[in-house]
C-alpha cells in the first residue's frame, strides 16, 4: 500500500477557482458506439435479453467509459482520502479526532475492514492524508478551507488518479465528516435539516441536535456562497471531500469509470453535479448507506445504488463490495456462449 501525506505544492493542476470551474464544465463524453457493440453481443448470449438485469447495463457502462467493447478490470484502485474537521469541537461525533490518524495507521498495517474487502476484490488500496491531518476551520464562523487550501486538496485528489486505471473507487476517513456531508446536502437540496442529519458513527439524540444546530448556523454564516457550488464546497466541505471531488473529476478526464461509496463520498461529488448535470455520468453508486441522508441524497442526484447492505462505515467499503459484482457482470458478458455456439434455439415470437 502506498500512503502519502500530500502536502506538496509544486505543479498543482488547479491554481485558481476559474481553472477548476473550467475543468468541471468541459468534460469528455463516453463512446456510444461501444454500447452498440456491447448490446449486439449481449443479444446473442444464451439467456433471455435483459435477464441479467443491471449486470448488463454495468458492462455497457464500463465499456463506454473505458472505450473497450470487451471491458476489463485489471487495474482497480481504491484510494482512501483522510482528513480532519474543525467542527468536531462542537461535539458532532462521539469519537475523538485522533482516531482519523489512528485509522490511517490501521489501513497501513492492513487491519481495517477495507483492507480485507480490497484484497477480496483484487483491488489496489492506497491512503492519502490531506493537510497532514490538520483540521479544517470551524465552518460555523469561517470557511472550512481557504481558497488555496481547497484548491490544493482538489488538486491532490486530481493528481492521485493514474490514467491507466480500469476502475477508480474513492473512499474516505475523517472523524466528524458526516457533518460537512449533511451540510453540503442541505445547502444544495434544502428541505428540513433533520432529513440530512443522522447518527454517523453512533452519536445520540442530543448529538444529532447539536449537528443540526451547527449546520443551521453554518448555512446562515455562508448564505452568500450558496449560489456557487465551488464556494459551497470550500466553505462547508472538508479536505478529504475536496480531494474526492478532484479525484472523480480526474477520472472523468481520463475516461475511467468510478464506483462511489457512502454518504460522505456522494456528498463530496455533489458540487460537480451542480456545476454540470452530466458530471457524474461516469460514476455508479455502489451502495445505499444506513446513514440517514444517503437515500434521499441518492434520489436527489438520480443515483441508483447497486447494494443495500446497511453499511455505514465509509473507507470505500461499499465500493469494494460492488467490485466483485462488476467482475461477475464482465465474466458473463465475455465468457458466456452465444446461442449459435451452444446450438440453442432462439425465441420464436416477440
Ligand atoms: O459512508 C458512510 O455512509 C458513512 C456513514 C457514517 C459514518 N461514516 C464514517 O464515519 C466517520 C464519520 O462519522 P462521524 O460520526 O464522525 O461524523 C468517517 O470516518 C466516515 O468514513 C461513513
Ligand atoms: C473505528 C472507526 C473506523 C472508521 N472507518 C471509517 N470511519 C471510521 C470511524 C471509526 C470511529
Amino acid at each position: 500500500m502506498q500512503s502519502r501525506t500530500a502536502s506538496q505544492k509544486t505543479t498543482l493542476p488547479f491554481q485558481t477557482l476559474s481553472a477548476l470551474r473550467a475543468a468541471c464544465l468541459s468534460l469528455p463524453e463516453s463512446d456510444h458506439n461501444i454500447s452498440t457493440a456491447i448490446a449486439k453481443r449481449e443479444a446473442k448470449l444464451t439467456k433471455p435479453l435483459g435477464s441479467l438485469g443491471r449486470l448488463e447495463e454495468l458492462v455497457s457502462w464500463l465499456g463506454q467509459w473505458q472505450k473497450k467493447s470487451s471491458p476489463q478490470l485489471k487495474h482497480v484502485q481504491i484510494t482512501i482520502f483522510a482528513g480532519n474537521h474543525g467542527v468536531t469541537k462542537h461535539g458532532v461525533s462521539p469519537w475523538p479526532s485522533n482516531v482519523t490518524a489512528q485509522m490511517v495507521e490501521n489501513f497501513k498495517s492492513k487491519g481495517a475492514a477495507i483492507n480485507q474487502l480490497a484484497a477480496h476484490a483484487q483491488a489496489n488500496l492506497d491512503v492519502i492524508s490531506l493537510n497532514n491531518l490538520k483540521p479544517t476551520a470551524d465552518f460555523t464562523t469561517q470557511p472550512a478551507m481557504t481558497e488555496t487550501e481547497f484548491l490544493d486538496a482538489v488538486s491532490i485528489g486530481f493528481q492521485s488518479v493514474s490514467p491507466n486505471l480500469d476502475l477508480f473507487c474513492p473512499g474516505e476517513m475523517g472523524i466528524g465528516n458526516t457533518t460537512p456531508a449533511a451540510a453540503l446536502s442541505y445547502a444544495f437540496f434544502g428541505g428540513k435539516i433533520h432529513h440530512w442529519v443522522g447518527a454517523g458513527t453512533g452519536i445520540n439524540k442530543a448529538g444529532i441536535k447539536r449537528k443540526s444546530d451547527v449546520i443551521s448556523q453554518a448555512l446562515q454564516h455562508h448564505h452568500h456562497t450558496l449560489n456557487d457550488p465551488l464556494l459551497v464546497a470550500q466553505s462547508l466541505g472538508g479536505f478529504e471531500l475536496a480531494a474526492i471531488m478532484g479525484a472523480v473529476l480526474a477520472a472523468r478526464h481520463h475516461n475511467i469509470p468510478v464506483l462511489l461509496d457512502g454518504f460522505i463520498c456522494t456528498a463530496a461529488v455533489l458540487p460537480l453535479l451542480k456545476l454540470n448535470s452530466k458530471a457524474l455520468d461516469h460514476t455508479r453508486l455502489s451502495h445505499c448507506s444506513a446513514e440517514k441522508g444517503h437515500q434521499r441524497l441518492a434520489k436527489e442526484m438520480a443515483l441508483n445504488p447497486l447494494l443495500h447492505l446497511g453499511l455505514r462505515l465509509g473507507e470505500g467499503s461499499g465500493a469494494a463490495l460492488a467490485i466483485p459484482l462488476l467482475r461477475a457482470a464482465l465474466a458473463c458478458h465475455t465468457q458466456m456462449a452465444t446461442f449459435e455456439e451452444a446450438s440453442i434455439s432462439q425465441k420464436t415470437s416477440s
